[in-house]
């Protein structure tokens, strides 16, 4: 590294001067790595470290090199992100029939002492598609089509011989394959574990944090269909079903919607007395949260959200081809059942993918956002 780059902590040079002071790679365009890789620039940074664009020249393929960070923390969670990933491609590798939409993990290698995981390049995430939108939601067949993908997916995850949670869903980690095509798959299984293997209790992004989870009780995989019900109400509404600025106000915001939790889930919580409910009249109710409105517990409906007799959301998709309340009803019913409170109740992949809001005539279904 030229001197101009170098990065020194009390005049001591981060890994030789390769790295920043967030034991990032210090990336330098045009540079190419193991004699393979041309790197171009970089595409997106995360708590793991960043992710860079490079062509790799060996097979002419465009890439996607996931730098992790040079920390152990960041480093153990990432090989365990490869073995699961590898675990995936076997099982892929063996089934090619079957539709896994996640992102395949080509090789993994040392340099610099960053690991680097490289990926096939995908293209942008829901999240970029939503703002494309100006967040006002994609159309109800687009998000019919992303919802059979991604439901088909954790039926993959479910199975019993991978039994992998991803911990991590949300829109932006869901990105489209090509960006004028439907396809998406799923990516970052850095915060995933096996069940069996869970070391975390504070896991999922905020809005998309399961009750379970709130609630500090025992999880497992139905934690991703949570998710994706949240996933699914924004990606037709434009904005997050739920979106808290803390835990606590996560929680009310959940129970705005669904009432109060089931009393076994209260009674079991450790942190539910603490932090979300309390007794009256031998009653569970919400703590008093002042200079805090919140709609009375059950009284946001999601009917209303939804727009299901109303237009759609915001009353923006009246008349519209596909979206009559026959079509919102059925996208209702399965959010309804992927939005359980309990996730002994909340549905399951097989089920899900079953519901009558996926059988819809294919000439019918003209993709638009
Ligand atoms: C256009 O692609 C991206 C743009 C921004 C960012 N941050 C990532 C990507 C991208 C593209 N292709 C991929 N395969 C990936 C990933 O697999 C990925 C990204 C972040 C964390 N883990 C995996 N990520």
């Amino acid at each position: 590294n030229p001197p101009s780059k170098r990065v020194t902590i009390r005049g001591q040079q981060l890994n030789e001067g390769y790295d920043d002071e967030r034991h990032d790679l210090i990336i330098r365009e045009k540079e190419k790595w193991e004699n393979r890789y041309e790197i171009e620039c970089v595409l997106g940074k995360g708590s793991f470290g960043q992710v860079v664009k490079a062509i790799d020249l060996e097979t002419n393929e465009d890439v996607a090199i996931k730098v992790i960070k040079n920390k152990p923390a960041f480093f153990k969670q990432a090989k365990v992100e490869i073995r699961l990933l590898e675990l995936l491609n076997k099982k892929q590798a063996e089934e090619p029939d079957t539709k896994f939409h996640i992102v395949k993990l080509k090789r993994h290698f040392m340099f610099r002492s960053h690991l680097c995981l490289v990926f096939e390049r995908l293209s942008y995430n829901l999240y970029e598609l939503l703002r494309q939108t100006r967040f006002h939601g994609v159309s109800l067949n687009l998000t019919r089509k992303f919802a059979q993908q991604l439901c088909t997916s954790l039926l993959q995850l479910y199975r019993e011989d991978i039994q992998i949670i991803h911990c991590d869903l949300k829109p932006e980690n869901i990105l489209l394959v090509n960006p004028k095509r439907s396809e998406i798959k799923i990516i970052d299984f850095g915060s995933s574990c096996q069940v069996g293997e869970k070391i975390y209790s504070y896991i999922q992004s905020r809005f998309y944090r399961s009750p379970e989870v709130l609630l500090g009780l025992p999880y497992d995989m139905k934690i991703d269909m949570w998710s994706l019900g949240c996933i699914l109400v924004e990606m037709h509404c434009g904005e997050p079903i739920f979106s808290g600025q803390n835990e606590e106000d996560q929680m009310m915001k959940i129970v705005e919607v669904l009432g109060i939790p089931p009393n076994s889930m209260i009674e079991r919580s450790p942190r539910a007395r603490e932090k979300y409910f309390e007794q009256k009249n031998g009653h569970w109710v919400t703590k008093r949260f002042p200079n805090k409105s919140y709609v009375a517990p059950g009284h946001r409906r999601l009917e209303d959200i939804l727009g299901v007799e109303t237009g759609g959301p915001g009353g923006r998709r009246a008349k519209e081809a596909g979206h009559g309340a026959t079509e919102y009803r059925k996208f209702l019913d399965l959010l309804k059942r992927m939005l359980q409170y309990d996730p002994v109740k909340r549905c399951k992949p097989f089920d899900a993918l079953r519901s009558p809001f996926f059988n819809v005539p294919s000439s019918h279904t003209p993709t638009t956002t």
